[in-house]
Protein backbone atom coordinates (compact mmCIF):
# COMPACT_ATOMS: atom_id res chain seq x y z
CA UNK A 1 0.00 0.00 0.00
CA UNK A 2 1.36 3.71 -1.29
CA UNK A 3 2.89 6.19 1.19
CA UNK A 4 1.21 8.22 -1.21
CA UNK A 5 -2.35 7.62 0.11
CA UNK A 6 -3.13 9.70 2.93
CA UNK A 7 -6.24 8.26 5.45
CA UNK A 8 -8.88 9.89 7.35
CA UNK A 9 -11.04 8.14 9.91
CA UNK A 10 -14.74 8.77 10.37
CA UNK A 11 -14.96 7.57 14.11
CA UNK A 12 -18.85 6.82 14.41
CA UNK A 13 -18.20 4.04 17.45
CA UNK A 14 -19.16 0.75 15.48
CA UNK A 15 -19.89 2.57 12.25
CA UNK A 16 -16.68 4.00 12.06
CA UNK A 17 -14.43 3.52 8.69
CA UNK A 18 -11.25 4.74 6.80
CA UNK A 19 -11.33 7.22 3.86
CA UNK A 20 -8.20 6.70 1.71
CA UNK A 21 -6.82 9.51 -0.93
CA UNK A 22 -4.64 8.85 -3.11
CA UNK A 23 -3.07 7.83 -6.53
CA UNK A 24 -4.16 4.63 -8.27
CA UNK A 25 -6.69 3.54 -5.79
CA UNK A 26 -9.20 1.74 -8.28
CA UNK A 27 -6.60 -0.10 -9.74
CA UNK A 28 -5.53 -1.24 -6.31
CA UNK A 29 -9.16 -1.76 -5.03
CA UNK A 30 -8.77 -5.42 -4.35
CA UNK A 31 -6.53 -5.07 -1.51
CA UNK A 32 -8.42 -2.64 0.29
CA UNK A 33 -11.47 -4.77 -0.09
CA UNK A 34 -10.81 -8.26 0.40
CA UNK A 35 -10.14 -7.50 4.16
CA UNK A 36 -13.93 -6.34 4.57
CA UNK A 37 -15.55 -9.13 2.67
CA UNK A 38 -16.62 -12.56 4.49
CA UNK A 39 -16.78 -14.11 1.12
CA UNK A 40 -15.01 -13.19 -2.00
CA UNK A 41 -17.81 -11.18 -3.62
CA UNK A 42 -19.10 -7.99 -4.44
CA UNK A 43 -21.41 -5.86 -6.93
CA UNK A 44 -20.29 -2.46 -8.69
CA UNK A 45 -23.18 -0.07 -9.40
CA UNK A 46 -21.50 2.78 -11.72
CA UNK A 47 -22.90 4.96 -14.33
CA UNK A 48 -22.39 3.89 -17.98
CA UNK A 49 -19.76 7.20 -18.31
CA UNK A 50 -17.43 6.39 -15.16
CA UNK A 51 -17.90 2.15 -16.51
CA UNK A 52 -16.05 3.30 -19.76
CA UNK A 53 -12.83 4.94 -18.44
CA UNK A 54 -12.74 3.29 -14.88
CA UNK A 55 -14.98 -0.15 -14.58
CA UNK A 56 -11.77 -2.04 -16.51
CA UNK A 57 -9.55 -1.11 -13.73
CA UNK A 58 -11.64 -2.06 -10.74
CA UNK A 59 -12.70 -5.24 -12.17
CA UNK A 60 -8.86 -5.96 -12.96
CA UNK A 61 -8.10 -5.71 -9.59
CA UNK A 62 -10.52 -7.42 -8.12
CA UNK A 63 -9.90 -9.92 -10.56
CA UNK A 64 -5.72 -10.03 -9.19
CA UNK A 65 -7.42 -10.30 -5.22
CA UNK A 66 -9.62 -13.56 -6.48
CA UNK A 67 -12.78 -11.50 -5.80
CA UNK A 68 -16.08 -12.10 -7.89
CA UNK A 69 -18.16 -9.26 -9.15
CA UNK A 70 -21.47 -8.41 -11.61
CA UNK A 71 -21.81 -4.89 -12.56
CA UNK A 72 -24.21 -2.80 -13.57
CA UNK A 73 -23.54 0.64 -15.50
CA UNK A 74 -26.80 3.24 -14.83
CA UNK A 75 -27.53 6.02 -16.86
CA UNK A 76 -25.11 9.26 -15.70
CA UNK A 77 -27.10 12.49 -14.45
CA UNK A 78 -28.76 13.58 -11.62
CA UNK A 79 -32.33 12.11 -13.28
CA UNK A 80 -31.52 8.87 -11.99
CA UNK A 81 -31.71 9.72 -8.43
CA UNK A 82 -35.30 8.89 -9.03
CA UNK A 83 -37.87 5.74 -7.25
CA UNK A 84 -37.56 4.17 -11.17
CA UNK A 85 -34.15 3.61 -11.04
CA UNK A 86 -33.77 2.73 -7.40
CA UNK A 87 -36.43 0.14 -7.60
CA UNK A 88 -34.43 -1.13 -11.19
CA UNK A 89 -31.04 -1.45 -9.12
CA UNK A 90 -32.71 -2.68 -6.22
CA UNK A 91 -34.18 -5.74 -8.20
CA UNK A 92 -31.29 -6.24 -10.24
CA UNK A 93 -29.18 -6.56 -6.87
CA UNK A 94 -31.63 -8.81 -5.55
CA UNK A 95 -31.05 -10.97 -8.80
CA UNK A 96 -27.67 -11.12 -7.95
CA UNK A 97 -27.89 -13.07 -5.10
CA UNK A 98 -26.38 -10.01 -3.53
CA UNK A 99 -26.27 -11.13 0.85
CA UNK A 100 -25.77 -8.83 3.73
CA UNK A 101 -22.09 -9.85 3.96
CA UNK A 102 -20.80 -9.38 0.52
CA UNK A 103 -20.05 -5.83 -0.23
CA UNK A 104 -22.07 -3.04 -2.75
CA UNK A 105 -19.30 -1.10 -4.44
CA UNK A 106 -20.49 2.68 -5.94
CA UNK A 107 -17.95 3.58 -8.10
CA UNK A 108 -19.13 7.17 -9.78
CA UNK A 109 -19.85 10.42 -8.65
CA UNK A 110 -22.24 11.48 -6.15
CA UNK A 111 -25.44 10.92 -8.18
CA UNK A 112 -24.28 6.93 -7.72
CA UNK A 113 -23.11 6.89 -4.37
CA UNK A 114 -26.11 8.36 -3.04
CA UNK A 115 -28.45 6.16 -5.10
CA UNK A 116 -26.24 2.96 -4.70
CA UNK A 117 -26.09 4.02 -0.99
CA UNK A 118 -30.07 3.96 -0.26
CA UNK A 119 -30.20 0.63 -2.48
CA UNK A 120 -27.58 -0.44 -0.23
CA UNK A 121 -29.39 0.43 2.49
CA UNK A 122 -32.70 -1.18 1.74
CA UNK A 123 -32.20 -4.56 -0.05
CA UNK A 124 -32.25 -7.47 2.46
CA UNK A 125 -32.56 -4.54 4.90
CA UNK A 126 -29.28 -3.48 4.82
CA UNK A 127 -26.45 -4.92 2.74
CA UNK A 128 -22.58 -3.57 3.45
CA UNK A 129 -21.53 -0.55 1.25
CA UNK A 130 -18.43 0.48 -0.13
CA UNK A 131 -17.55 4.09 -1.68
CA UNK A 132 -15.45 4.35 -4.74
CA UNK A 133 -16.13 8.29 -5.57
CA UNK A 134 -14.63 9.20 -9.00
CA UNK A 135 -15.72 13.04 -9.12
CA UNK A 136 -14.06 16.07 -6.46
CA UNK A 137 -17.60 16.63 -5.50
CA UNK A 138 -17.73 12.98 -4.54
CA UNK A 139 -14.41 12.64 -2.99
CA UNK A 140 -14.83 15.55 -0.90
CA UNK A 141 -18.29 15.45 0.45
CA UNK A 142 -20.95 13.04 -1.06
CA UNK A 143 -18.94 9.53 -0.50
CA UNK A 144 -18.77 10.64 3.26
CA UNK A 145 -20.87 10.73 6.18
CA UNK A 146 -23.92 8.64 5.04
CA UNK A 147 -26.44 10.62 3.75
CA UNK A 148 -27.91 8.42 0.96
CA UNK A 149 -31.09 8.70 -1.30
CA UNK A 150 -33.09 10.24 -4.26
CA UNK A 151 -35.02 13.26 -5.68
CA UNK A 152 -39.00 13.32 -5.85
CA UNK A 153 -41.42 15.23 -7.76
CA UNK A 154 -41.56 17.15 -4.52
CA UNK A 155 -37.96 17.93 -4.24
CA UNK A 156 -33.69 17.43 -3.76
CA UNK A 157 -33.20 14.37 -1.64
CA UNK A 158 -36.54 13.74 0.04
CA UNK A 159 -36.42 10.29 0.14
CA UNK A 160 -33.25 8.53 1.92
CA UNK A 161 -31.42 7.34 4.66
CA UNK A 162 -28.74 7.57 6.73
CA UNK A 163 -26.28 5.22 5.83
CA UNK A 164 -22.86 4.78 6.42
CA UNK A 165 -20.04 3.05 4.03
CA UNK A 166 -17.57 0.40 5.29
CA UNK A 167 -14.74 2.28 3.47
CA UNK A 168 -14.52 5.44 0.99
CA UNK A 169 -11.71 5.23 -1.39
CA UNK A 170 -10.79 8.32 -3.15
CA UNK A 171 -9.05 8.02 -6.04
CA UNK A 172 -7.01 11.55 -7.13
CA UNK A 173 -6.17 9.62 -9.87
CA UNK A 174 -9.66 9.27 -11.80
CA UNK A 175 -9.54 13.27 -11.47
CA UNK A 176 -7.59 13.50 -14.80
CA UNK A 177 -10.96 12.07 -16.95
CA UNK A 178 -12.91 14.84 -15.33
CA UNK A 179 -14.68 17.47 -17.14
CA UNK A 180 -13.85 20.90 -16.51
CA UNK A 181 -17.28 22.12 -15.08
CA UNK A 182 -17.89 19.22 -12.97
CA UNK A 183 -14.38 19.79 -11.40
CA UNK A 184 -15.53 23.32 -10.74
CA UNK A 185 -19.21 22.07 -8.79
CA UNK A 186 -17.06 19.80 -6.58
CA UNK A 187 -14.86 22.82 -6.01
CA UNK A 188 -17.81 24.65 -4.73
CA UNK A 189 -18.28 22.16 -1.87
CA UNK A 190 -14.05 22.20 -0.69
CA UNK A 191 -14.86 26.51 -1.20
CA UNK A 192 -17.67 25.74 1.48
CA UNK A 193 -15.73 23.88 4.07
CA UNK A 194 -13.34 27.39 3.81
CA UNK A 195 -16.46 29.01 4.74
CA UNK A 196 -18.48 27.19 7.01
CA UNK A 197 -15.06 27.02 9.71
CA UNK A 198 -11.80 27.51 8.57
CA UNK A 199 -10.96 30.99 7.51
CA UNK A 200 -7.65 29.58 6.71
CA UNK A 201 -8.29 27.24 4.10
CA UNK A 202 -10.18 29.76 2.28
CA UNK A 203 -7.07 31.86 2.14
CA UNK A 204 -5.12 28.95 1.02
CA UNK A 205 -7.93 28.31 -1.70
CA UNK A 206 -7.38 31.93 -2.87
CA UNK A 207 -3.82 31.07 -3.38
CA UNK A 208 -4.41 27.86 -4.47
CA UNK A 209 -7.01 27.68 -6.96
CA UNK A 210 -5.15 27.76 -10.07
CA UNK A 211 -2.99 24.23 -8.80
CA UNK A 212 -6.07 22.76 -8.00
CA UNK A 213 -8.13 23.54 -11.48
CA UNK A 214 -5.03 22.74 -13.34
CA UNK A 215 -4.67 19.48 -12.23
CA UNK A 216 -1.77 19.84 -9.69
CA UNK A 217 -1.79 16.69 -7.38
CA UNK A 218 -0.53 17.79 -4.54
CA UNK A 219 -2.85 20.53 -4.10
CA UNK A 220 -5.80 18.39 -4.77
CA UNK A 221 -4.65 15.85 -2.95
CA UNK A 222 -4.23 18.53 0.15
CA UNK A 223 -7.83 20.11 -0.52
CA UNK A 224 -9.46 16.48 -0.69
CA UNK A 225 -7.76 15.37 2.26
CA UNK A 226 -8.51 18.91 3.99
CA UNK A 227 -12.09 18.50 3.50
CA UNK A 228 -12.81 15.15 4.15
CA UNK A 229 -11.18 16.06 7.59
CA UNK A 230 -13.96 18.70 8.21
CA UNK A 231 -16.82 16.91 7.15
CA UNK A 232 -15.67 13.51 9.15
CA UNK A 233 -15.24 15.99 12.61
CA UNK A 234 -18.66 17.10 11.69
CA UNK A 235 -20.05 14.12 10.88
CA UNK A 236 -18.61 12.65 13.85
CA UNK A 237 -20.39 15.01 16.18
CA UNK A 238 -23.53 15.41 14.94
CA UNK A 239 -24.23 11.69 12.21
CA UNK A 240 -28.32 12.61 12.11
CA UNK A 241 -28.14 16.49 11.55
CA UNK A 242 -29.66 17.26 15.07
CA UNK A 243 -27.36 20.28 15.29
CA UNK A 244 -24.15 21.41 13.71
CA UNK A 245 -24.22 18.65 10.76
CA UNK A 246 -26.96 21.52 9.20
CA UNK A 247 -23.67 23.73 8.81
CA UNK A 248 -22.68 21.68 5.77
CA UNK A 249 -25.95 22.56 4.61
CA UNK A 250 -24.25 26.05 3.32
CA UNK A 251 -25.87 27.07 0.56
CA UNK A 252 -27.68 24.23 -0.19
CA UNK A 253 -31.38 25.96 0.59
CA UNK A 254 -30.78 28.17 -2.19
CA UNK A 255 -29.27 25.51 -4.23
CA UNK A 256 -31.85 22.63 -3.81
CA UNK A 257 -34.69 25.11 -4.83
CA UNK A 258 -32.80 26.14 -8.04
CA UNK A 259 -31.63 22.86 -8.89
CA UNK A 260 -35.72 21.75 -8.30
CA UNK A 261 -36.49 25.13 -10.72
CA UNK A 262 -33.86 23.91 -13.55
CA UNK A 263 -35.41 20.51 -13.42
CA UNK A 264 -33.06 18.31 -11.38
CA UNK A 265 -31.01 18.55 -14.65
CA UNK A 266 -27.71 18.88 -16.62
CA UNK A 267 -28.63 22.36 -17.34
CA UNK A 268 -27.74 23.64 -13.89
CA UNK A 269 -25.66 20.37 -11.56
CA UNK A 270 -25.73 20.34 -7.67
CA UNK A 271 -22.35 22.31 -7.37
CA UNK A 272 -23.36 24.77 -8.98
CA UNK A 273 -26.55 25.41 -6.84
CA UNK A 274 -24.42 25.61 -3.93
CA UNK A 275 -22.10 28.21 -5.56
CA UNK A 276 -24.66 30.42 -5.96
CA UNK A 277 -26.43 29.36 -2.61
CA UNK A 278 -23.24 30.23 -0.49
CA UNK A 279 -23.04 33.60 -2.26
CA UNK A 280 -26.68 34.37 -1.41
CA UNK A 281 -26.30 32.90 2.23
CA UNK A 282 -23.66 35.86 2.71
CA UNK A 283 -25.82 38.68 1.02
CA UNK A 284 -28.49 37.51 2.83
CA UNK A 285 -25.98 37.95 6.30
CA UNK A 286 -24.97 41.48 5.37
CA UNK A 287 -28.62 42.32 4.10
CA UNK A 288 -28.92 41.23 7.86
CA UNK A 289 -26.13 43.24 9.68
CA UNK A 290 -25.16 39.97 10.69
CA UNK A 291 -21.47 39.79 8.34
CA UNK A 292 -19.08 42.60 6.50
CA UNK A 293 -19.96 43.40 3.30
CA UNK A 294 -15.90 42.71 2.19
CA UNK A 295 -16.76 39.34 3.31
CA UNK A 296 -19.62 38.74 0.62
CA UNK A 297 -17.83 40.39 -1.82
CA UNK A 298 -14.55 38.04 -1.08
CA UNK A 299 -16.57 34.70 -1.57
CA UNK A 300 -18.02 36.02 -4.99
CA UNK A 301 -14.97 37.28 -6.09
CA UNK A 302 -13.24 33.79 -5.17
CA UNK A 303 -16.40 31.47 -7.13
CA UNK A 304 -16.09 34.02 -10.10
CA UNK A 305 -12.80 33.87 -10.45
CA UNK A 306 -13.22 29.90 -10.52
CA UNK A 307 -15.56 29.94 -12.97
CA UNK A 308 -18.40 28.93 -10.74
CA UNK A 309 -22.15 31.13 -11.20
CA UNK A 310 -22.52 33.19 -8.22
CA UNK A 311 -25.80 34.94 -9.19
CA UNK A 312 -29.59 33.94 -9.77
CA UNK A 313 -29.07 35.62 -13.30
CA UNK A 314 -26.57 33.03 -13.53
CA UNK A 315 -28.52 30.41 -13.58
CA UNK A 316 -30.18 28.97 -16.75
CA UNK A 317 -33.95 29.55 -18.15
CA UNK A 318 -36.75 31.25 -16.60
CA UNK A 319 -36.56 31.31 -12.59
CA UNK A 320 -39.83 30.96 -10.75
CA UNK A 321 -40.34 35.23 -8.78
CA UNK A 322 -39.32 35.13 -4.91
CA UNK A 323 -42.70 33.84 -3.72
CA UNK A 324 -42.01 30.75 -6.01
CA UNK A 325 -38.62 30.33 -5.16
CA UNK A 326 -39.16 30.14 -1.23
CA UNK A 327 -41.91 28.05 -1.65
CA UNK A 328 -39.35 25.73 -3.21
CA UNK A 329 -37.29 26.22 -0.50
CA UNK A 330 -40.24 25.17 1.50
CA UNK A 331 -39.65 21.47 0.80
CA UNK A 332 -36.02 21.73 2.50
CA UNK A 333 -35.79 19.08 5.48
CA UNK A 334 -34.29 21.37 7.87
CA UNK A 335 -38.28 23.32 8.35
CA UNK A 336 -39.09 23.29 11.67
CA UNK A 337 -43.09 24.58 12.08
CA UNK A 338 -43.40 25.34 8.83
CA UNK A 339 -40.32 28.07 9.33
CA UNK A 340 -36.86 28.02 7.31
CA UNK A 341 -33.51 27.12 8.94
CA UNK A 342 -30.79 29.07 7.45
CA UNK A 343 -27.00 28.68 7.22
CA UNK A 344 -25.46 32.13 7.52
CA UNK A 345 -22.36 33.51 8.60
CA UNK A 346 -20.75 35.99 10.61
CA UNK A 347 -17.95 36.52 8.44
CA UNK A 348 -15.62 33.89 6.26
CA UNK A 349 -15.25 30.30 8.78
CA UNK A 350 -17.96 31.68 10.45
CA UNK A 351 -21.12 29.87 9.86
CA UNK A 352 -23.87 29.42 12.17
CA UNK A 353 -27.40 28.35 12.25
CA UNK A 354 -30.75 29.88 12.39
CA UNK A 355 -34.51 30.08 11.98
CA UNK A 356 -34.48 33.84 12.74
CA UNK A 357 -34.39 35.35 8.99
CA UNK A 358 -36.95 37.96 8.41
CA UNK A 359 -38.66 36.89 5.40
CA UNK A 360 -39.03 40.39 3.76
CA UNK A 361 -35.05 40.68 3.64
CA UNK A 362 -35.19 36.93 2.18
CA UNK A 363 -37.73 37.80 -0.30
CA UNK A 364 -35.76 41.59 -1.07
CA UNK A 365 -32.79 39.24 -2.21
CA UNK A 366 -34.89 37.24 -4.43
CA UNK A 367 -36.25 39.81 -5.99
CA UNK A 368 -32.89 41.68 -6.61
CA UNK A 369 -32.47 38.90 -9.16
CA UNK A 370 -31.35 41.03 -12.01
CA UNK A 371 -28.61 43.55 -10.48
CA UNK A 372 -27.01 40.32 -7.50
N1 LIG B 1 -24.71 12.42 0.20
C1 LIG B 1 -24.13 13.59 0.38
O1 LIG B 1 -23.66 13.93 1.47
C2 LIG B 1 -23.98 14.50 -0.80
C3 LIG B 1 -23.09 15.57 -0.73
C4 LIG B 1 -22.96 16.40 -1.85
C5 LIG B 1 -23.67 16.11 -3.01
N2 LIG B 1 -24.49 15.04 -3.04
C6 LIG B 1 -25.19 14.68 -4.28
O2 LIG B 1 -24.21 14.35 -5.26
C7 LIG B 1 -24.76 14.56 -6.54
C8 LIG B 1 -23.77 15.29 -7.42
O3 LIG B 1 -22.61 14.49 -7.53
P1 LIG B 1 -21.52 14.75 -8.67
O4 LIG B 1 -21.25 16.19 -8.78
O5 LIG B 1 -20.42 13.80 -8.43
O6 LIG B 1 -22.35 14.40 -9.99
P2 LIG B 1 -22.55 13.07 -10.85
O7 LIG B 1 -22.51 11.87 -10.05
O8 LIG B 1 -23.72 13.34 -11.71
O9 LIG B 1 -21.24 13.09 -11.78
C9 LIG B 1 -21.05 14.16 -12.67
C10 LIG B 1 -20.74 13.68 -14.09
O10 LIG B 1 -19.38 13.26 -14.15
C11 LIG B 1 -19.30 11.97 -14.73
N3 LIG B 1 -18.11 11.36 -14.12
C12 LIG B 1 -18.00 10.87 -12.86
N4 LIG B 1 -16.72 10.56 -12.61
C13 LIG B 1 -16.02 10.82 -13.73
C14 LIG B 1 -14.65 10.72 -14.08
N5 LIG B 1 -13.72 10.35 -13.20
N6 LIG B 1 -14.30 11.05 -15.35
C15 LIG B 1 -15.23 11.51 -16.24
N7 LIG B 1 -16.51 11.65 -15.96
C16 LIG B 1 -16.92 11.32 -14.71
C17 LIG B 1 -20.61 11.31 -14.44
O11 LIG B 1 -20.90 10.31 -15.36
C18 LIG B 1 -21.57 12.49 -14.57
O12 LIG B 1 -21.89 12.70 -15.93
C19 LIG B 1 -26.05 15.33 -6.36
O13 LIG B 1 -27.13 14.46 -6.52
C20 LIG B 1 -25.95 15.80 -4.92
O14 LIG B 1 -27.22 15.97 -4.34
C21 LIG B 1 -24.68 14.24 -1.97
O1 LIG C 1 -23.52 15.71 4.48
C1 LIG C 1 -24.30 16.64 4.73
O2 LIG C 1 -24.90 16.71 5.80
C2 LIG C 1 -24.57 17.68 3.72
O3 LIG C 1 -25.49 18.48 3.90
C3 LIG C 1 -23.70 17.71 2.51
C4 LIG C 1 -24.33 18.40 1.31
O4 LIG C 1 -23.25 18.87 0.51
C5 LIG C 1 -25.13 17.45 0.43
O5 LIG C 1 -25.50 18.09 -0.76
C6 LIG C 1 -26.31 16.76 1.07
O6 LIG C 1 -26.80 15.74 0.25
C7 LIG C 1 -27.48 17.71 1.31
O7 LIG C 1 -28.31 17.08 2.20
P1 LIG C 1 -29.84 17.42 2.39
O8 LIG C 1 -30.12 16.82 3.71
O9 LIG C 1 -29.98 18.91 2.38
O10 LIG C 1 -30.57 16.78 1.27
ZN1 LIG D 1 -23.97 19.47 -1.45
Amino acid sequence: MSADVKTVQVALGERSYEIKVGPKLIANAGQYLKPLLRRARVVIVTDENVAALHLPALEKSLDEAGIHHDAIGMPPGEGTKCFAELQRLSEWLLETGVERGDLVIALGGGVIGDLTGFAASIVRRGVDFAQIPTTLLSQVDSSVGGKTGINTPQGKNLVGAFYQPRIVLADTSALETLPKRELLAGYAEVVKYGLINDRTFFDWLEVNLDRIVSGDVAARTYAIVKSCESKAAIVAADERESNVRALLNLGHTFGHALEAATGFSNRFVHGEGVAVGMALAFDLSVRLGLCPGQDAVRVRRHLERAGLPCRLADVPGELPNAKGLIELMGQDKKVVDGKLTFILARGIGEAFITRNVDAAALRALLEERETT
